[in-house]
């Protein structure tokens, strides 16, 4: 099988990969849309990307692709632990004149408080994955600029650690997703540690009660939500769609009528999977 990834080598996602696809091709993207658009022109056969992390929340590109591309689907959910070290190229380590730092958004907003604690007058710059950034600080041997990426760039990159484990919180996490246009083809040696539901909402025309209204259809299933979140729709300040995943296995008629019911309150409903969720190794 062919996977998709955000790119390039060595970035958390590629390391989330290789334990899901131990023995698949995996093919590094430049960004999460690209991973998206290579599953929905059938390029390949599922993509890993990241959805969530443990300090800085969710990642609104990937929310907002799984509402733009109807035919996708997720498959799977794996957690990771991260942890972030700040590099730079071995022939540059006078560290207080570090002219610039690259990084995912996510990996800076994770390091905030440290890069401004230790590195307040540098500019940060954002970068399309961890990876990238380490890989073109390694391309730029004569420029005093670091990435933030974890130990397995700095290796693959030819990399030196100035700062290690500079993530703000010590217990860091990332949820990816494995997303295709199959639902529950994934299998895998794996233990699962439990069993989710994530579907996209969109409401009704704005009216009083409108949220608890779409709630209430959960609530009194005794189904019990893990996330909830809005995210803008696009068309308008004010109009949102709802991204909610519910704990547990499935139940055919729970589930069913709960969708049911959803649209019958005139909610437009984007049934996302349901699926196992992993934890792996760091
Ligand atoms: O940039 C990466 O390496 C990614 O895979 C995205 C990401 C960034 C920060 C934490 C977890 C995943």
């Amino acid at each position: 099988m062919k996977i998709a990834f955000l790119g390039p080598e060595a970035s958390f996602t590629q390391l989330t990969a290789t334990q899901l696809f131990p023995n698949d091709e995996l093919i590094p993207k430049a960004n999460i849309l690209d991973c998206f658009l290579a599953v929905q022109n059938n390029e390949v056969d599922k993509a890993v990307v990241p959805l969530e992390n443990s300090i800085e929340g969710t990642v609104s590109m990937t929310l907002d692709y799984l509402y733009q591309t109807p035919e996708i689907k997720i498959e799977a959910e794996a957690v990771m632990p991260i942890a972030h070290h700040l590099m730079i190229h071995p022939g540059q380590e006078n560290q207080d004149s570090i002219e610039k730092i690259y990084s995912h958004p996510q990996a800076l907003a994770q390091s905030f408080h440290f890069l401004n604690k230790n590195y307040p007058d540098v500019p940060k710059q954002d970068f399309a994955s961890t990876a990238a950034a380490a890989k073109r600080v390694s391309e730029n041997p004569d420029r005093k600029i670091a990435a933030v990426a974890n130990k397995f760039a700095a290796e693959l990159y030819g990399l030196k650690i100035l700062n290690e484990n500079i993530h703000d919180v010590e217990e860091n996490h990332t949820r990816f997703i494995i997303i295709s246009k199959t639902e529950n083809s994934y299998e895998n040696h794996l233990e699962n540690i439990g069993k989710k539901t994530a579907m996209l909402i969109t409401l009704p025309q704005d009216h009083a009660g409108g949220l608890h209204q779409v709630l209430s259809v959960f609530a009194w299933r005794n189904m019990n939500l893990s996330k909830i979140e809005s995210r803008t729709l696009k068309t308008k300040l004010g109009n949102y769609f709802f991204f909610v995943t519910v704990v547990g296995g499935w139940d055919d008629v729970l589930y069913i009528n709960s969708v049911d019911e959803l649209k019958a309150i005139g909610a437009d409903v984007k049934f996302l999977g349901n699926y196992k969720e992993f934890l792996l190794e760091g």
